[in-house]
């Protein structure tokens, strides 16, 4: 290209992208036409009136997982994995319109989780309370719920732990979205006259150290989520909200500050409920409750056998029990898939300890 002038050079360069865009198109469709044949092999073996299962998370995530590696740049690998990510959810939507439900109203962190994990051709479903997802996919409206489980700043989410109990519900996969939190306002709001901040309890409580700093005599209101909080100040004077991008994008917000999240690693991890058990990837993960009886050494008793067969666990979490007094219950996830033998076998001792064991799940550990 010496010699060419800086016109030329952008022109000749532009007609190399056409001809690469050509090809990529090319590629991608007939990667679709191959979905579109698995989607027939999955129907043909199966009698009338059997749905075939579609969705399979432990080949989507062997897929990112392939092309991650493969990766030579100059574009990093989530970057990569995301554009797949995309090509498959777009290949799925061909074999079968998922819908899944998520804790909305539209713009919540969990909306933004239900898309990192599936891809936007999904049908996204928003959802009033965290039970009301769990009854949907129980029913059948919907094939999948997103839910938050955990924050890295402020813990566990109650309302999903207790309606693991209440709910036969299998899990699928787990997601993790770093969560940037913004102080947002409307256009009648101006920033030295704010009055109120509104947003979910949790993340007025991820922000509680900057706000105290910086907005120290405003009012905070506890909402219902923070897109919530955003919607409301659209229409308010003198209120701010604290929420994410997504919120902040659909409500035509300004925001008047950036990242006001306490910690700086904030994140929350959302866990994929469904009906459908995932087969094992080598890079599992997997979610169990146990109910224990209130004696000396139970949790004790309970740990033992996951240390002596060398399962590492990721977390364990207890909450009352609904049932019986005295009673607690324990959520345990791991590293590995209940399939493995040494995993089986800890459970299988588990099981007869205590009064009650439920695997939730096995499902691949998240890939982005
Ligand atoms: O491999 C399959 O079973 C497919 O259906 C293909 C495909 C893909 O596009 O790669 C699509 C959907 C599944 O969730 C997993 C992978």
């Amino acid at each position: 290209m010496i010699g060419m002038s800086d016109e030329d050079q952008l022109k000749a360069l532009r007609k190399r992208i056409d001809s690469l865009d050509e090809k990529i198109l090319e590629l991608i469709s007939e990667r679709a036409q191959c979905a579109q044949t698995v989607a027939q092999v999955k129907q043909k073996s199966l009698p009338a009136g059997i749905e075939p299962v579609f969705y399979r998370p432990e080949r989507e995530a062997w897929v990112l997982k392939h092309i991650m590696e493969l990766n030579k740049g100059p574009l990093d690998n989530e970057e990569m994995a995301r554009l797949f990510r995309e090509i498959m959810s777009a290949c799925l939507a061909l074999e079968q319109p998922l819908k899944v439900a998520y804790l909305g109203p539209e713009g919540t962190f969990t909306q933004a989780a239900a898309i990192k994990h599936f891809g936007h051709s999904v049908v996204s479903v928003p959802m009033a309370a965290i039970d009301e997802i769990f009854r949907e996919v129980a029913a059948g409206a919907v094939q999948f719920g997103v839910v938050p489980v955990e924050n890295s700043t402020e813990g566990a989410i109650n309302h999903t732990l207790d309606s693991f109990l209440e709910h036969d519900m299998v899990i699928c996969g787990e997601v993790e979205l770093r969560i940037h939190h913004h102080l947002l306002v409307g256009e009648n709001t101006k920033t030295d006259k704010i009055s109120r901040v509104y947003s979910h309890a949790q993340s007025l409580a991820q922000c509680r150290k900057w706000l105290d700093a910086h907005y120290p005599n405003v009012e905070r209101v506890a909402v219902a989520s923070n897109a919530e909080a955003a919607k409301r100040v659209k229409g308010e004077w003198n209120s701010a909200a604290i929420a994410g991008d997504m919120a902040c994008e659909l409500y035509g917000l300004s925001k008047i500050a950036e990242k006001i999240e306490d910690r700086p690693d904030n994140s929350t991890r959302f866990l994929i409920i469904g009906s459908q058990m995932v087969p094992p990837t080598g890079d599992d993960k997997t979610s169990v409750i146990v109910s224990m009886r209130n004696k000396p050494g139970a949790l004790h008793h309970l740990l033992q056998p996951f240390h002596n067969n060398g399962v590492d666990l990721s977390r364990i979490e207890t909450r009352p029990s609904r049932s019986g007094k005295w009673t607690y219950v324990f959520f345990i996830d791991f590293f590995g898939h209940q399939h493995d033998p040494l995993i089986k076998d800890a459970l299988e001792k588990i099981n007869d300890e205590s009064v009650a064991l439920k695997v939730l799940g096995s499902y691949p550990k998240a890939v982005l």
